[in-house]
């Protein structure tokens, strides 16, 4: 048994409640050794995970892994939101007593460190000093060095962080156990995956994985379902996937703050790195604050609704980034960035890394090539040959620093006050480019009834339309109602009201089925549309389900559609959006304490589109 009083004195980690939740669990799992872990560890881990093959050079401070091929997206239905009050359960959280599903998880932990290190990581989600600091502290308990190289990218991390807490019990205990992967029957009825939060004991207990959010517990687990819960209970703040940027005018000196939700893999990241198109670059600047989470929150003493992104780094889409798509993602990951990359294609002669959409054609010469399943390229058998190269959810993880965009105050531990909150994803028909909405209610009514298709960053789903309530279907932690008043609670006691808006890069022509908007870069004119929108400068088109710009208004300059396609993504087809109304309705009454807001907001949809 390790003497891990000896281990913490050593590491010098003196805050009590943390050593006793670490023996607590040294007992229960059993490890041969122990570290602690802080940021300044990086590099000899590093070393250590290249000599024992766990990751490979990717080129000068770059590194590749892969995961288990059955272990590649975050699994739904092993989701499991636990806690002991019944009224927590909701429709998407998959609720279940602590005390049923707890020592169902512990059971399949007992002893499994056994022969392995425990490495304690303790970490902050948020900047040191943020009026959320109280629910941002954490410590990952994991058997996988790979995640503690994954974590001090994404999150802040070190002792110092955790020694000094103003309440040294209140922290989150994060346990992650990779177990036998190869025998834990994923995706079968005897399947014995758990990634299981205990919101209400701030416990986060993970079986099963080496992957993402599945084993970085500070990203999703706590950043996202456990701060969510966190934020209901105390009254305090929401925390939602959302990406947050900034954009700045150079020419009159104004700023905006936008953030907004987009599920899973519809284009957060790109969004949030987004550089001004080049017609509208002199003018334009647009830095970047996050993009996969955001805490909002009311400042008590300006009034103002502020938000920040917990997190310090970013585990990316690999698939059809490029110079085009995604350039400052690129520079993000440019050699000397120490980025890490998972599940992509991999030369193991040259270093290279490879994925779809990187470059035009795959690389012409296959030696060397290796695919996300770790098998050779050369050695594929003709019905292979068309085979992905790297998987549809390989990821690339950096820090914020590393984003050549990234906004001088992205640090501030104040946040930065939210002007716009806009919600979206990938739906082929219906949705326009974008619709402003101005009233609150109508905002969170928008949000809740987001419909998108859903993609490959959960197992089993990709394609499948389904509602998304503001793109936290995956992340629930407690019943929609209460969600939805919280809602409206935090932000209708802002002093300003943001603004909201729904956007759609993603709508398609009926006939080939190529995008009817270029996306990416020229997203931003939405985005400039939407603040003009807000400032009063410019009219929009009032519909039934919010404002729509007018094609003078949109700022074309530099940019040449087809007026086909143009006209259809300023459009609304009020039969398809009448058809949704009934859907809409069957979503929501799934819900029960729904605010009366929320239906009266539907409602008034309902009757603007049976006139229009
Ligand atoms: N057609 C089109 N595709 C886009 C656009 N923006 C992003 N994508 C693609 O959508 C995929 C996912 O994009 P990301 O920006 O990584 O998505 P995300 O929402 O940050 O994903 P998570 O990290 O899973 O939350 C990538 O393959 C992008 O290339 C766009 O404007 N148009
Ligand atoms: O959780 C993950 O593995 C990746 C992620 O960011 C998401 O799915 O939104």
């Amino acid at each position: 048994m390790v003497d891990v009083d000896k281990v913490l004195d050593d590491a010098g980690l003196s805050n009590e409640a943390v050593r006793d939740y670490v023996k607590h669990w040294a007992e229960h799992l059993q490890p041969d050794r122990i570290e602690v872990v802080s940021a300044a560890d990086d590099s000899r881990l590093i070393e250590e995970a290249l000599a024992a093959g766990e990751i490979q050079p990717a080129g000068e401070g770059l590194y590749y892994s892969r995961s288990y091929s059955k272990d590649t997206a975050r699994s739904e239905e092993r989701t499991i939101v636990a806690t002991s009050r019944e009224e927590d359960k909701g429709v998407y959280n998959n609720w279940r007593h602590s005390d049923e599903i707890r020592p169902i998880v512990e059971g399949h932990m007992k002893g499994a460190f056994a022969g392995k290190t425990m490495y304690v990581i303790p970490y902050l989600m948020a900047p040191p000093g943020s009026p959320s600091e109280k629910y941002a502290a954490g410590v990952e308990i994991t058997d996988n060095r790979t995640v503690c190289l994954h974590m001090i990218r994404m999150a802040r991390v070190g002792i110092d962080l955790i020694n000094n807490l103003a309440e040294p019990d209140h922290f989150v205990r994060a346990v992650h156990v990779t177990g036998d992967l190869p025998n834990l029957g994923q995706g079968t009825p005897e399947d014995k995956r758990y990634f299981v939060t205990v919101a209400d004991e701030r416990t986060i207990l993970h079986f099963g994985s080496s992957y993402g959010g599945n084993a970085l517990l500070g990203k999703i687990a706590h950043g996202l379902r456990q701060a969510a819960y966190d934020g209901w209970r105390s009254r305090e703040f929401l925390s939602e996937q959302f990406m947050l940027l900034g954009i700045k005018d150079k020419e009159t000196g104004k700023q905006w703050h936008v953030c907004g939700g987009f599920p899973s893999a519809s284009g957060k990241t790109n969004l949030a790195m987004t550089l001004a198109p080049d017609a509208l670059g002199d003018r334009y600047h647009v830095s970047f604050y996050g993009d996969d989470i955001a805490w909002l929150w009311v400042d008590p003493d300006s009034g103002e609704l502020m938000g920040l992104n917990p997190e310090n780094g970013v585990f990316g889409v690999a698939k059809d980034t490029n110079e085009k798509t995604n350039p400052t993602a690129l520079d993000s990951i440019a050699p000397g960035s120490q980025a890490l990359f998972t599940n992509v294609a991999y030369n193991d002669q040259t270093h290279e890394v490879w994925w779809e959409g990187k470059t035009p054609e795959r690389p012409a010469d296959t030696a060397g090539w290796i695919d996300w399943k770790g098998e050779r390229i050369a050695d594929r058998s003709p019905d292979e040959a068309g085979d992905p190269w790297a998987h549809p959810n390989s990821r690339f993880t950096t820090s914020l620093a590393n984003v050549p965009n990234v906004a001088a105050d992205y640090n501030d531990p104040k946040g930065v006050r939210i002007d716009a909150i806009i919600f979206g994803g990938r739906t082929r028909d219906r949705e326009p480019l974008v619709r402003a909405i101005t009233d609150l209610a109508e905002g969170v009514y928008d949000g809740l009834t987001l419909g998108a298709e859903a993609t490959f960053a959960a197992e089993g789903v990709e394609g499948k339309l389904r509602y998304d309530p503001m793109s936290m279907r995956p992340f629930m932690s407690y019943a929609e109602g209460p969600y939805a008043q919280h809602w409206l609670d935090i932000v209708g006691a802002a002093k300003h009201q943001p603004i909201f808006a729904h956007v759609n890069w993603f709508q398609r022509d009926a006939g080939d089925g190529h995008f009817l908007w270029p996306g990416y870069r020229e997203n931003l004119r939405a985005l400039l549309w939407l603040c003009q929108f807000k400032d009063g400068e410019v009219t929009g088109r009032q519909t039934a389900v919010g404002v729509i710009p007018t094609e003078d208004e949109l700022g074309m300059e530099g940019l040449d559609l087809p007026q086909a396609d143009l006209d259809r993504i300023l459009d609304i087809d009020i039969e398809r959006w009448r058809e949704e109304m009934g859907h809409r309705q069957e979503h929501l009454e799934q819900f029960p304490n729904l605010p009366e807001e929320i239906w009266v907001a539907h409602r008034r949809v309902a009757e603007a589109l049976d006139q229009a």
